[in-house]
């Protein structure tokens, strides 16, 4: 139950408070201090939702109870009560935090709509707070499953570039080999942005057959083709106020090159069969392990589409040229490992690391992930250079 203090050197009047308010707030506990010390000590080992306090009182006054409760529990409203003489020391209280004042004689009616606003106050408060901190776990969570494992210079460039493209709306493109981590840059992107409120919406561009791809980035009305058989919206509508990461876009055909074109330039989508244009408000993340500049030369991609796409360029590189993530990434997978299964992590000796470091990866962190999987499933504890030896064929 919540509680509501009040503080009164005059017995008489805070007996009358008490049972005004007690009638008027039946969902509230009260307690009753007799000067500014006693609820002091009181509001040191409890929490009050509100907090009445008389200003002149002995021992304590009213407004030193305030700084000092400000100091230690600034998140507790007050409603002061004046005398005509202390008028000025209660606009003064509001300076230092309290929420209203009333002055003597009491209004009851003034006061009951004064403590009520204090306490709808104070509740909007704490769920506003509560709403931030549940906010910034869930993030902490998104966050903590994009997170990019590695020390070595490139990745710490990566991690640096992240930050700062994160804080704009520029095109990405990501660029690097199969299983090298370019989803997760998009990721850590998008979760990093102020977009990270909006959507993520991701489409893998060499997945849809390219008669389809239009309809399924734009979307289409009732009726415009067969098997059209109601009004659907497309990716890039459904990512509005977020990012559209656009996965393996040099797979994508010429003509639906020509459209997605044409949609970055005027950030407005026509969905298939409409002449209606929507106006989308989209930061575009693109990735590829295709050599975008031999795919031009080849005429196979859009070179004015690759300028708009390539604002800013990241390019992840192959696990082979970082090596010295490894270490990390082995600890980090066995970790993760061990959680989805509900067991104790297993260790890696640094033979076994040693070797893990000989091998040539070329399906990247994806295979380095599968390898460690399978080495604390049938390795030792701690996993040897002999039991990456037995069960890993490369
Ligand atoms: N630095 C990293 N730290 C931790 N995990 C990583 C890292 N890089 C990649 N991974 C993991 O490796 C796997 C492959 O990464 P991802 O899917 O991002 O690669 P990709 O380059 O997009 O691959 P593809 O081109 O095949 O789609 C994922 O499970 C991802 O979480």
């Amino acid at each position: 139950m919540q509680k509501i203090l009040i503080v009164e050197d005059e017995k008489a009047i805070s007996g009358v408070l008490h049972s005004i308010l007690s009638e008027e707030l039946t969902d509230y506990e009260f307690e009753i201090a007799n000067d500014g010390l006693e609820a002091l000590k009181i509001l040191e080992k409890e929490d009050f939702s509100l907090v009445i306090s008389d200003i002149k009182m002995p021992k304590l006054s009213g407004t030193e109870l305030l700084k000092e409760t400000m100091q230690i529990k600034p998140e507790t409203t007050f409603v002061m009560i004046s005398g005509h003489a202390d008028i000025d020391t209660a606009v003064n209280c509001l300076k230092d935090g309290a929420y209203d004042f009333i002055s003597k004689p009491i209004d009851i009616n003034r006061l009951i709509t004064s403590v009520k606003n204090a306490l709808d106050k104070g509740n909007l408060q704490k769920d506003n707070k509560s709403l931030k901190s549940e906010n910034n776990q869930l993030k902490k969570k998104v966050n903590k499953k994009y997170q990019m494992i590695g020390n070595s210079p490139a990745l710490k460039m990566i991690q640096d570039m992240i930050e700062k493209v994160a804080a704009s709306d520029a095109r990405v493109l990501i660029t690097g080999p199969n299983g090298a981590g370019k989803e997760l840059v998009a990721h850590a992107i998008h979760a990093q942005s102020e977009r990270s409120k909006g959507p993520m919406v991701e489409v893998n561009c060499a997945a849809i057959p390219s008669e389809l791809i239009e309809s399924e980035l734009f979307g289409h009305v009732k009726g415009s083709f067969t098997g059209a058989i109601k009004d659907k919206s497309g990716k890039f509508e459904q990512a509005n106020g977020g990012t559209i990461f656009l996965d393996e876009i040099g797979d994508m055909s010429l003509v639906a090159q020509a459209k997605v074109l044409r949609a970055l330039q005027e950030s407005k989508v026509s969905p298939v069969g409409s002449d209606k244009e929507i106006k989308v408000d989209v930061r575009v993340v693109a990735a590829t392990n295709k050599d975008l500049h031999k795919e031009i030369a080849d005429g196979k991609f859009r070179e004015d589409l690759f300028h708009r796409l390539s604002v800013i360029e990241i390019h992840v590189p192959a696990l082979d040229d970082r090596k010295d993530d490894i270490p990390l990434l082995v600890e980090h997978f066995a970790k993760n490992i061990a959680d989805e299964q509900g067991n104790a992590a297993k260790k890696f000796d640094d033979k076994a690391i040693a070797a893990l470091k000989q091998f040539s990866w070329t399906g990247n962190i994806r295979e380095l992930r599968n390898v460690v999987e399978r080495l604390v499933i049938l390795g030792a504890n701690p996993v040897s250079a002999e039991d990456v030896a037995n069960f890993v064929r490369k």
